[in-house]
């Protein structure tokens, strides 16, 4: 079945198949991705399409949702696909989402930093977690536009001033940095990467990334230059793809796989799977920052343990001490976003 229903100023499209409305279908998670006409929107709800742990896919933006929605509908897996097009479709988007990606916003183009970002996505993260906080307050919020480590606080201030803050709920989406650094040091190291992991904690961008190879697993050793050469690397990874993109955007497709990564991660802990560890950047009281990204242990409701940051090495405490003012300013600018404009 196919339906569209005009509205004055949005047009929402709804396609549905009918073996969706079975009572099983509908008891599993509805996943939201605000963005998703776009670079990292379309392949990512590509891939949460093609997960059976998806009974419901709802799909907003500002633009080509419609197109999206009716493509992807007509793939043969389990998630019944809407889309929703313009700011007057967010509720029926979000109502009963349990799970919030957003990707809205515009990407870097060389020469830029993620910072250079702020005036325009700021407001749109705020604008679409405002509607979260009034349509689907308990989802769990997935954090991927940019700048990371302003845009999470951003939220976190729109949610405490609607009465509905739940830092357990609330992530900044940093898998792109551990995905990169297990590919890097597997290369490296010529290990199977589907057995790697290295985590990243602190923030998303430039010195404050924090890749922590001493607690990779298996554990790895490097000369210290070497060390040095591949951290400064999964720091400035998302330029190295800014640049080859050369004016065409940021990481889309690596993103787009990363998001799916840990939305699949999360689903799987709010079903009650154990053992599902994430580096996210969540509120955390790990260091003297408001928010940092550590491993966290996910659970029925989102945070359920920080696994906290370890043992760092001399040379990681030095990435940590560079790392701090800066996550501290771009933390501090989003609170003065929300709370002082
Ligand atoms: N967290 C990460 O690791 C990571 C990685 C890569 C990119 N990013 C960030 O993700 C964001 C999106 O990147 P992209 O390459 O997909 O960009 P894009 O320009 O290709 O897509 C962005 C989409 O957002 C939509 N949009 C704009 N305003 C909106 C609004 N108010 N409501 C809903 N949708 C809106 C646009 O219409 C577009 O479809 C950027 O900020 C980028 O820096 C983050
Ligand atoms: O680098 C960017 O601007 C996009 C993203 O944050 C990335 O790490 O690839």
């Amino acid at each position: 079945m196919f339906s569209r229903l005009a509205k004055p100023s949005t047009v929402t499209f709804i396609v549905s198949r009918s073996f969706c409305k079975s009572s099983q279908a509908w008891q599993s998670p509805k996943v939201a991705v605000l963005g998703a006409g776009g670079g990292i929107g379309q392949p990512l709800s590509l891939l949460l399409k093609n997960s059976a742990k998806i009974a419901s896919l709802s799909l907003y933006d500002i633009a080509h949702t419609p197109g999206v929605a009716a493509d992807l509908s007509h793939i043969d897996t389990r998630a019944h696909v809407t889309g929703h097009l313009g700011p007057a479709s967010l509720e029926a988007c979000l109502t009963d989402a349990s799970v919030v990606l957003i990707p809205a916003g515009v990407p870097r183009k060389p020469g830029m930093t993620r910072d250079d970002l702020f005036n325009t996505n700021a407001g749109i993260v705020r604008d679409l977690v405002s509607a979260i906080g009034d349509f689907c307050p308990k989802a769990m919020i997935c954090i991927i536009t940019n700048p990371v480590n302003s845009t999470v606080p951003i939220a976190a201030e729109v949610l405490k001033k609607k009465g509905v803050y739940d830092p357990r709920r609330l992530f900044g989406v940093t898998t792109l940095d551990i995905v990169r650094s297990n590919a890097f040091v597997a290369e490296a190291k010529e290990l199977d990467v589907s057995k790697l992991n290295v985590p990243v904690m602190g923030g998303h961008s430039g010195v404050t990334i924090i890749p922590v190879i001493s607690q990779a697993n298996p554990s790895v050793s490097f000369p210290p230059e070497e060390r040095k050469k591949l951290s400064e690397r999964i720091q400035n990874a998302g330029t190295e793809v800014v640049e080859a993109k050369a004016g065409a955007g940021s990481a889309t497709l690596s993103m787009a796989y990363a998001a799916s990564r840990f939305t699949f991660s999360l689903l799987e802990a709010m079903a009650g799977g154990e053992g599902q560890v994430e580096c996210a950047y969540v509120q955390s009281e790990e260091t003297d920052a408001a928010f940092f990204s550590t491993p966290l242990l996910l659970g029925k409701n989102g945070v359920e343990k920080n696994l906290g940051r370890g043992k760092l090495i001399d040379y990681e405490m030095q990435l940590l001490d560079a790392a701090m003012p800066e996550l501290k300013k771009n933390i501090q600018a989003g609170v003065d976003f929300v709370n002082k404009s």
